[in-house]
């Protein structure tokens, strides 16, 4: 059963994927439409844990993690927070909902990616309310719903069009302090008291101390296996939670350059390894296309600008099938700049947070094809399944492949925890993810 609709998309987007996902060879045991349906459905229910990155750079494990039960306790939450045998610095959150929730009058209209943060624990800040009541005032309790589609607008006093609820809050404004022509007032507006999906918020908590983090954007970190004095590139960096994450496994001990083109993203990296008091980063405004460097890297991180398919929750994916299928040439001049500002002996971790084929397995076949100087390697530790089929890869070439795909396991959103299968639904019901991981050995590299 599924509270929300199924993640919707322009149907030209929608047939790319369900080609991938309908092939023969790729589903040969599984129900091939079932397989794509429950990827739809998952993708627009946020993932069964809430992951956050530990500083273990500045607190043992077990320290952070009694803090934050301090903090849950303190909240009038179920204190549980639960370490990860294979991930030394990651702390778990079971995220409990659907829950029960009764509608109100009052209703509150926000935007999708809004929605989406409230999915996942958040608040409701001001610049994400498009729609209130005529004479919202503070105190008033309100019903929070998604503008899924987009079509609210802003200032609106109600709204007709498709909307998903989330849970019900309380205003901590007005609306004319909302929508005046000063512009509107900043910080909370609406705190949720009764979110559909209860996950603690983290907003202003233990900063220095941990870093919300998808769990599969974790392991790359882990994959790329930096150590203390190393000198390690990050291609597309922004907001900074692979680099924060590399730069405390290294012990804040050697350089973490950390590149992104776009300034007012680089300055969020900046703003994080502060936080963090991470000093080992150098942080550029750059395109890394075009970067170059005379002391090549030991390590490269290319974590690269994706199609996103695989964000979860997500209700609605506006985006063209010409937008999709633009991010495979611009991946290839990355993956390109990536081999040549590699060292030999060094390891290139390639990333995507998307779900198609030509941004993941098509790109590795490509890579292995036009640089014979990488060969794949194993990844430790490998939590998710296999690399799909599809893209003229060899079975043992698909098994060094690691995509967390959370539709091989989606039974609905009303799955609740279990502590045996606690570990198994960690690693598996995630958003949607893909990393390779390459060795640059001693050959020449020259490009076809
Ligand atoms: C998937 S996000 C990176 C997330 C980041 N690695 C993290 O873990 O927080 C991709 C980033 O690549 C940046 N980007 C896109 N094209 C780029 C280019 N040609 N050079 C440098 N950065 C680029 C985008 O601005 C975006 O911030």
């Amino acid at each position: 059963m599924s509270v929300f609709p199924q993640l919707s998309m322009k149907s030209e987007v929608r047939e790319h994927l369900c080609n991938v996902y309908t092939r023969k060879e790729v589903v040969s045991e599984l129900d091939k439409d079932e397989v794509f349906e429950a990827l739809l459905s998952c993708l627009s229910h946020p993932p069964l844990f809430t992951c956050l990155r530990a500083s273990t750079h500045l607190h043992p494990l077990q320290e952070t993690q009694h803090r934050l039960e301090r903090h849950l306790e303190q909240q009038k939450r179920a204190p549980a927070v639960y370490t990860h045998p294979q991930l030394p610095d990651v702390l778990l959150l079971p995220v409990h909902g659907p829950r029960h929730v009764d509608l109100l009058a009052a209703e509150v209209i926000v935007g999708a990616q809004c929605g989406n943060a409230v999915l996942r624990g958040a608040h409701v800040f001001t610049p994400g309310i498009l729609g209130t009541p005529k004479y919202m005032k503070v105190g008033d309790m309100v019903s929070v719903f998604s503008d899924v589609e987009g079509k609210c607008t802003r200032g609106a006093k109600e709204f007709k069009g498709k909307k998903v609820f989330l849970g019900n809050g309380v205003s901590e404004v007005d609306r004319s302090e909302l929508f005046c022509s000063d512009g509107p007032v900043k910080g909370v507006a609406i705190r949720m008291t009764e979110p559909l999906y209860q996950s603690p918020s983290f907003d202003g908590v233990l900063t220095d101390e941990v870093f919300l983090q998808n769990l599969p954007s974790v392991v790359v970190g882990h994959v790329l296996g930096p150590r203390p004095g190393e000198r390690i590139l990050d291609m597309c960096a922004a907001p900074g939670g692979k680099t924060t994450h590399i730069a405390s496994l290294m012990g804040n001990q050697g350089t973490v350059v950390a590149l992104d083109k776009i300034r007012s993203k680089m300055e969020k990296i900046i703003q994080n390894a502060k936080m963090l008091k991470l000093d080992c980063i150098k942080a550029y405004c750059c395109n890394s296309i075009h970067a170059v460097s005379s002391d090549p890297a030991q390590e490269n991180s290319a974590d690269a600008p994706c199609s996103g398919l695989g964000q979860r929750p997500n209700m609605t994916y506006s985006w063209s099938l010409k937008e999709v299928c633009s991010y495979q040439p611009l991946q290839r001049k990355l993956l390109t700049t990536a081999v040549r500002l590699l060292k030999r002996g060094g390891v290139l971790v390639y990333s995507t947070c998307t779900v198609t084929l030509a941004e993941n397995e098509e790109q590795v076949a490509w890579v292995l094809k036009t640089f014979p100087c990488l060969t794949l390697e194993p990844q430790v530790p490998h939590l998710g399944s296999e690399g799909m089929q599809g893209a003229g890869l060899s079975c043992d070439q698909r098994r060094l492949l690691q995509r967390f795909r959370p539709e091989l396991v989606w039974r609905g959103a009303r799955f609740a925890h279990s502590p045996e299968n606690f570990l198994q639904n960690a690693n598996t019901d995630t958003i949607g993810f893909f990393i390779a991981k390459f060795i640059k050995n001693g050959k020449k590299f020259t490009q076809a």
